[in-house]
C-alpha cells in the first residue's frame, strides 16, 4: 500500500464524516451504516485505485481516525463545554457513565465528583451535573427545558407513558388525567383499599411474629398489591400468598437496572431491538399490562380507580385517550408507585433500627396518638405527628428513591441557557444532583450525612445525637434544597398517594409491633448495598417483630 496516497484521503474522509457527525449527531442505524461502512468505500474509486485488500484495511483506519477526531474534540478547548471541569473519562464518552450505572453507584460517584470539582461537573461529553439549590428550579421547573435523551427508552415500540413525554403541551394534557386520578379526594377513596392491604399484611406478620423475616420483601408485596388495586382494581394477592404471585418484582428490577445503563447511551437502542432478548424485555410490560387491562374492562366503566381517570371514563375530554397510552401509563403507575414507596418505608425502618432512641420516641408518639382508636389508620390524624413527618422527611432527604436526579436538555435549537452564573450551550443535558444537594452542608447542617429528624422541627434549641445543644441560629435547614418528588409539572404525579402509603404502612407496623434487627442482619451494609438504577434498589432487611397490645 502506498502509505501517502492512502492514509491522507482516508484521514480527510474521516475528518469530513466527523464534521457531519458533530453537526447532526445521527443515531439511526441507516445513518450510522452509511457513515461507518459506505463512506470509506469511496476509496475504491480513488484515482490511485487501491487494491481490494487495501480498501478493506482502510476501513479500520478510517474508524480509527474518526474515533481520534471525536475524542480529541471532546477534550479540546474548542468543545462548548471545555470550561467545565470533570474527569477525562466522562468528557470522552458516556460509555463511562454506562459503566458506572452498571456498577449501581452513580449517586455516590457523582457526589464524589462534585466534592472534587465543585458545584458544576462535566459528567458526559455533552452533560453537566449541578450541585446548587438555586439551580434546581431553573432545571426542573422550566417549560423551555424538555426531558433529555435519557428518557428516549420509554418511548419505543409505540409506548407513550406520561413520564416519557417530552412535549410540554402533550404532557400537560396527560397530566390532567393523572391529576384527576390522584387528587386528594381520590386519596380518600384509595385509603379503603390500602386499609384492606394493611390488614392482610398485619395478619401475615402476626403469623410470623418473633421469627426472622425480610421486611423489605413484605413491603414490596404490600406496595405492589396496593398499586394493582389502585390502578386496575386488581389485587395480585402477593401478601396473602407470601410471594410474588405474578412474577413482576424481579423482572421489573432487572429491566430498570438494564434500562438505566442503556439510557446513558440511547443511540444503542435501535441495535438492541435487533436482539431477541431486547424484544422480549420490551414485550414483558405490555403483556402484563394487557392482561390487567382486559380484566379491568370486565369490571365495567363505573369502577373508580386510576384506570377510570386515565381512560377518561367520565368523558370529560373531547377525545378519548388512546388505549395504548392508558396501558403505558398503567404500567408506569405500578412500576413508579410500588417499589419507590416500599423503598422509603424500608429505608425509614432501617434508620430507626440504627437509631433506637429515635425509634422509641416515634413509637411513643404513634401509640399515644392512636391509643383510643381501634382503626388501623386514621389518615387525618397523622398530620398531628410532626416528629413522624420529620422522620419521613429525613429518610427521603438521605435516601430519596430517585437518587441521581432527572435529566433535562437545553433546547438544541435555542441560544443556550443561563443557570446561575453558568452559560450552558444549546443541546446540553443537565441535572441537579439530588443525592449531593440533599446532603450538602450548606443546606442541611449540622450533621448533613446523619439521620437526625429533629432538624425538621420548629423549635428554639436542638439536642444533637451527641448530646450537645445548639440554638436555632446554628441550624441550617433549606427546605428549597429538598425535592425527593422532584418539582414542577413533571414532578411526581403520585405524591399524595405515596405519602398516604408510606405513612399508613409505617404507622401500622410501628403501632402494632416492636421491631428489632435480626441477629447477623447485615444492618451495617444496608445503605452501601443500595443500587442507583434511576430508582434506588434496596437489598433485604432482616427483622423480628413482636406484637404489642393495641
Ligand atoms: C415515596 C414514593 C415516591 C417518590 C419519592 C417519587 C418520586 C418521583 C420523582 C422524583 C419523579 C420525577 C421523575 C423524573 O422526572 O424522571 C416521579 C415521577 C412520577 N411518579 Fe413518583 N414517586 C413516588 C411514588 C409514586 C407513586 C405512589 C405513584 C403512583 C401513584 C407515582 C407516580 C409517578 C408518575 C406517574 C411519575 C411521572 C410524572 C411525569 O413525568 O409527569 N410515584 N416520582
Amino acid at each position: 500500500m502506498d502509505s501517502h496516497s492512502t492514509v491522507l484521503p482516508i484521514c480527510l474522509t474521516s475528518l469530513a464524516s466527523w464534521q457531519v457527525y458533530k453537526k447532526f449527531e445521527p443515531n439511526s442505524p441507516t445513518a450510522s451504516f452509511i457513515i461507518l461502512m459506505v463512506v470509506p468505500l469511496w476509496t475504491f474509486v480513488y484515482p490511485n485505485s487501491l487494491s481490494i485488500l487495501n480498501t478493506i484495511l482502510s476501513i479500520p483506519l478510517y474508524w480509527g481516525f474518526l474515533l481520534i477526531f471525536i475524542v480529541l474534540y471532546r477534550v479540546s478547548p474548542f468543545h462548548p463545554l471545555s470550561k467545565y471541569p470533570g474527569p477525562i473519562s466522562c468528557k470522552v464518552s458516556k460509555v463511562w457513565l454506562a459503566y458506572i450505572a452498571a456498577r449501581g453507584d452513580m449517586h455516590r460517584y457523582v457526589k464524589t465528583l462534585h466534592e472534587r470539582y465543585g458545584d458544576v461537573v462535566r459528567v458526559g461529553p455533552n452533560e453537566l451535573s449541578f450541585r446548587r439549590k438555586d439551580i434546581i428550579e431553573p432545571i426542573l421547573s422550566n417549560k423551555e427545558l424538555h426531558k433529555g435523551p435519557y428518557y428516549d427508552l420509554r418511548q419505543i415500540a409505540g409506548r407513550n407513558p406520561v413520564d416519557g413525554i417530552k412535549d410540554y403541551r402533550e404532557h400537560a394534557a396527560r397530566r390532567l388525567l393523572w391529576s384527576r386520578g390522584t387528587s386528594v379526594s381520590m386519596t380518600k377513596v384509595y385509603t379503603q383499599s390500602l386499609v384492606v392491604g394493611i390488614h392482610e399484611l398485619l395478619d401475615e406478620l402476626l403469623k410470623r411474629q418473633d421469627t426472622t423475616i425480610d421486611i423489605s420483601e413484605w413491603l414490596s408485596f404490600t406496595a405492589t398489591d396496593f398499586m394493582g388495586r389502585m390502578t386496575f382494581s386488581t389485587s395480585f394477592d402477593m401478601v396473602k400468598m407470601g410471594h410474588d404471585s405474578v412474577g413482576i418484582i424481579k423482572p421489573v428490577e432487572e429491566i430498570t437496572y438494564q434500562s438505566n445503563i442503556i439510557a446513558q447511551i440511547p443511540w444503542i437502542i435501535p441495535y438492541l431491538m435487533w436482539l431477541p432478548q431486547g424484544r422480549k424485555a420490551l414485550n414483558q410490560g405490555p403483556r402484563l399490562g394487557g392482561d390487567m387491562v382486559r380484566k379491568r374492562r370486565s369490571l365495567g366503566a363505573d369502577t373508580r380507580d386510576l384506570y377510570y381517570y386515565l381512560m377518561d371514563e367520565a368523558g370529560l375530554e373531547d377525545a378519548k385517550p388512546r388505549e395504548t397510552d392508558v396501558l403505558s401509563d398503567g404500567i408506569t403507575a405500578i412500576v413508579a408507585g410500588s417499589d419507590t414507596t416500599a423503598t422509603v418505608v424500608t429505608n425509614t425502618l432501617y434508620y430507626l433500627l440504627k437509631h433506637p432512641d429515635v425509634k422509641t420516641r416515634l413509637q411513643r408518639d404513634i401509640r399515644g396518638a392512636f391509643a383510643n382508636s381501634q382503626e388501623v389508620f386514621d389518615y387525618t390524624k397523622s398530620v398531628d405527628l410532626p416528629f413522624f413527618d420529620a422522620c419521613i422527611n429525613e429518610s427521603l432527604r438521605l435516601l430519596p428513591p430517585g437518587l441521581t436526579g432527572f435529566q433535562r436538555q437545553v433546547d438544541p435549537s435555542g441560544p443556550g441557557k443561563m443557570f446561575g452564573e453558568y452559560l450552558v450551550p444549546p443541546g446540553t443535558n443537565v441535572y441537579a444532583h439530588l443525592y449531593s444537594i440533599q446532603r450538602d452542608p450548606r443546606y442541611f447542617s449540622p450533621l448533613p450525612e446523619t439521620f437526625w429528624p429533629d432538624r425538621w422541627l420548629d423549635q428554639d434549641t436542638y439536642t444533637l445525637p451527641t448530646g450537645e445543644n445548639i440554638s436555632k441560629d446554628n441550624l441550617v435547614l433549606s427546605r428549597d434544597a429538598y425535592y425527593p418528588f422532584s418539582i414542577g409539572q413533571q414532578g411526581c404525579a403520585g405524591r399524595n398517594i405515596a405519602l398516604l402509603k408510606l405513612r399508613t404502612l409505617l404507622i401500622a407496623i410501628l403501632r402494632h409491633f416492636d421491631i428489632r434487627a435480626a441477629e447477623g442482619d447485615g444492618l451495617d451494609g444496608y445503605e452501601e448495598a443500595i443500587k442507583d438504577t434511576y430508582v434506588a434498589q434496596r437489598g433485604s432487611l432482616y427483622v423480628q417483630l413482636h406484637p404489642v397490645a393495641a
